[in-house]
Order: structure tokens, then C-alpha cells, then sequence
């Protein structure tokens, strides 16, 4: 992609704040947690692993990984009320409306009262968002109330398991634990702003999370993963690909997936993702998503010099594991809570509050009318 002209925009380029969590695009292209690569991270830690290293600072030791993933399995339960507030919405909400619904609901059964429980309401939500929008999908979409407490290990594993009423395959847990590890953090991006700037006014950590979720649902931001789906699922061949996203160019539409606000070469967790989507495509025996979604990428890069950004090959590879479209985001918010919380923590611990100043550009001054005069 072309350089562009830094510009007050979108507050592009200016730094906001001080992070010792994640660096992003620091050598034109490469993210870390905390100083641990994502590719090593993606390759060798499970995502339980990765979230105590946000959360809590470092890498667990064997027992203390084995302490955190048994209280996690403890907090999956939901509350009566909660559960009775998920059975009141409709099977046509949009499953981010629900786990911004059910986060917020549950500020309000289990409230955060003082900072000093900032890290137990972490990994309350930690655990239990999977089960709020299992809970709801499955009562909704199937009329079944499931036990949200599974005996799974993992995060993803127990979702799948939730999902589908059995536990999920080896491939499948592998791909689940990889995407969340993707999708953890990525400094200030737009959802993780929103949790500070609501922090910074000292106020909840539901709240925080329950704003934050409303910024991850914009398709410019996590809800790309579903919008990309959208546009790629009735492709039949890498050639009607390659038409209509030529059509989509000439038009100057948006092309779901693609491109940045910092990378400018290419997004390190593309790689990942696409190794996991073709193994994913193998596995199912896909000869049309897979084969179409390589040549979005490189129609893309020919044309508009645009890479693929995290969310192109997640949108197939969650496909080839049959998760509905739908819940694509609301996996993002099962992993990005622990970046969000853990940017809530940092704000807490050196806070001013954000408050920016604007250009004003309205009129100089407006001379009042009564209202029977006015037109
Ligand atoms: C996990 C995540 O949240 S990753 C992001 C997910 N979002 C998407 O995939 C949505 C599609 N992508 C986009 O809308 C944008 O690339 C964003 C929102 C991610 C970044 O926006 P910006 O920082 O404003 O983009 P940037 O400054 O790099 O844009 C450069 C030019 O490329 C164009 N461009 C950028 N992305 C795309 C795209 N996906 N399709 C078509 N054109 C694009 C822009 O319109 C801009 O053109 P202009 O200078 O004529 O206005
Ligand atoms: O950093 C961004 O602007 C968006 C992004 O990729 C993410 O939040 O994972």
C-alpha cells in the first residue's frame, strides 16, 4: 500500500498513551505481547497461557497454568437472572448485541465494587462469555437450555463443545486455540480505546467491556470476519472472484479483510490464520472457499497493493469448522477480552482522564430567534 500523508484523522499516527502490553507493525510488520512474538506464541502456548500473560504479567510456571485453567472451569456458570434476561432476546438479534447485553446484565448481578476485584471480574468475564452466547444461541436457534459447564480444559474447546453438544476434534481445538491467541490484543485499536477512554473516567470494568463490544461489532473493526464471509460465500470460482471483486474496485467499494490503520506491508496473524485455513480446507475437502479466498488475496495485492489483514482466513477457516457466521465477532470478544481488561488495568494504574480537544468549525456566532419566528 502507498505511504499516506499522516493527517489528524482518525487520530492516525499520534500517540495516545503509553503501553507496556503489545507493540504493533514496530518493524513494519510484526506484533508482540508483552516481548513474546505472536508467531511463537500462535505455535507453541495455549491461549489460557497467554491470556494469565496479559492478565497477570508474565508467563504462568506448570502450576500456576494448571491453577488458572481450573478457576477459569470453575467461573463458567450463569446466574438465574442472567439466563432469564438471554431467553428474552429473539433468535434474529445479532450475537454482539447479545454479548453486550449479557456483559452489561451481568455489571448488574455481580458488580464490580472496588479495583482491587479488577482481576477476579477479568476472569469471571474470561470464562463466561462463551457460555453467554452459547447459552443464548442454542435456546434461541435449537429450544435447548445447555449446561454451560463443560469439563474441557480450554476456551475454545469448551465453546465448540457448547455449540455443538459434543467435544470438538483435535484439529478443530487447535484452530480454536490458535485464533484466540491471534485475536488476544493489539494495542490501541478502536475497541480496546473505547475500554480506556471509559476507564479513564473511573468507572467499572463491565462498562468498560460492554462499550468496548460495541465498538468490535462495526464492520471496520472485528464484525470484518462476518462482513468478509458475506462476500465470499456464494463465490463459486477463483474466476468469479476475481470479477466481481474487479467490480467491487471500479465501484471504490470496501473490501472486507483488507488493509490496515498501521500495518503497511502485511498483518503478521494472516499468515497464521491462512496455514490454519488451509489444513482446515484439507481436512473438509474444500475445493471452491479456499482456492477463491487465495485469489481475493491476490487480486487484491495486484490491483491495490492491499494484504489481507486477521480477519480475511478467519472468516474461512471458522467456516470449514461450520461455526455459523453469525458468532464469528463474538469469538473475537471471547479473546480480545483479555486485551481489553488488560489496557483497563494499565489505564487504572496511571490514569488521567482522556479527554481530547476539537477543531471547532461551526459558525462564529448564532443569533437566537424566538421560536414562532423561526422557519
Ligand atoms: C481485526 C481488525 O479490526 S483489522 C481491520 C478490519 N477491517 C476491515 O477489514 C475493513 C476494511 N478495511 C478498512 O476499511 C481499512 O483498511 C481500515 C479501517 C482497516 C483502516 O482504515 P485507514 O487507516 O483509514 O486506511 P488507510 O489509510 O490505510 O487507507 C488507504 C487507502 O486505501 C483504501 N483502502 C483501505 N482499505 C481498503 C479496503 N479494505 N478496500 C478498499 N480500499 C481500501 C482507503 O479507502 C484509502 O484510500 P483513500 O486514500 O483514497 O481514502
Ligand atoms: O489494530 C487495529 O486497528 C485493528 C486490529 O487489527 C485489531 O484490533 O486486532
Amino acid at each position: 500500500m502507498a505511504d499516506k500523508p499522516v493527517t489528524g484523522a482518525g487520530l492516525r499516527g499520534q500517540s495516545a498513551g503509553t503501553t507496556a502490553l503489545c507493540t504493533v507493525g514496530k518493524t513494519g510488520s510484526g506484533l508482540t505481547y508483552r516481548g513474546f512474538d505472536i508467531k511463537e506464541l500462535a505455535e507453541k502456548a495455549k491461549f489460557e497461557e497467554v491470556a494469565y500473560l496479559l492478565l497477570k504479567g508474565k508467563l504462568p510456571n506448570q502450576s500456576e497454568l494448571d491453577h488458572y485453567i481450573r478457576k477459569l472451569k470453575s467461573l463458567r456458570g450463569l446466574p438465574e437472572a442472567l439466563k432469564t434476561v438471554l431467553e428474552q432476546i429473539p433468535k434474529d438479534a445479532h450475537p454482539m448485541d447479545v454479548m453486550r447485553t449479557g456483559t452489561s446484565m451481568l455489571g448488574n448481578l455481580e458488580t464490580e465494587e472496588s479495583f482491587d476485584e479488577q482481576q477476579d471480574v477479568a476472569d469471571r468475564l474470561l470464562a463466561v462469555l462463551p457460555s453467554i452466547i452459547c447459552y443464548w444461541y442454542r435456546f434461541s436457534h435449537d429450544g435447548v437450555r445447555i449446561d454451560t459447564q463443560t469439563d474441557d480444559n480450554s476456551v475454545g474447546g469448551h465453546f465448540l463443545n457448547m455449540l455443538r453438544g459434543e467435544p470438538a476434534s483435535e484439529l478443530h481445538a487447535r484452530v480454536m486455540n490458535v485464533s484466540l491467541i491471534l485475536y488476544a490484543e493489539h494495542e490501541f485499536n478502536a475497541s480496546t480505546f473505547t475500554a480506556r477512554v471509559c476507564a479513564s473516567t473511573l468507572s467499572d470494568m463491565h462498562s468498560c467491556v460492554t462499550g468496548a463490544i460495541g465498538s468490535l461489532r462495526g464492520p471496520l473493526h472485528g464484525g470484518a470476519n462476518e462482513a468478509a464471509m458475506a462476500m465470499i460465500e456464494d463465490w463459486q470460482s477463483p474466476e468469479e472472484a476475481e470479477s466481481k471483486i474487479m467490480g467491487m474496485l471500479e465501484r471504490k467499494d470496501k473490501i472486507m479483510g483488507f488493509g490496515h490503520a498501521i500495518y503497511r506491508e502485511s498483518d503478521p496473524r494472516n499468515e497464521i490464520i491462512k496455514h490454519w485455513s488451509k489444513k482446515l480446507a484439507d481436512d473438509v475437502g474444500d475445493t471452491v472457499l479456499y482456492p477463491v479466498s487465495e485469489k481475493v488475496e491476490e487480486v487484491m495485492w495486484r490491483e491495490k497493493k492491499l494484504f489481507c489483514n486477521a480477519d480475511f482466513f478467519h472468516a474461512s477457516a471458522y467456516y470449514f469448522m461450520d461455526i455459523p457466521t453469525k458468532l464469528f465477532t463474538p469469538i473475537f470478544v471471547m479473546s480480545r477480552l483479555t486485551g481489553w481488561a488488560a489496557h483497563v488495568f494499565e489505564q487504572r494504574a496511571n490514569n488521567r482522564i482522556i479527554r481530547p480537544s476539537a477543531d471547532y468549525i461551526g459558525p462564529e456566532k448564532s443569533e437566537w430567534v424566538p421560536i414562532e419566528a423561526r422557519d
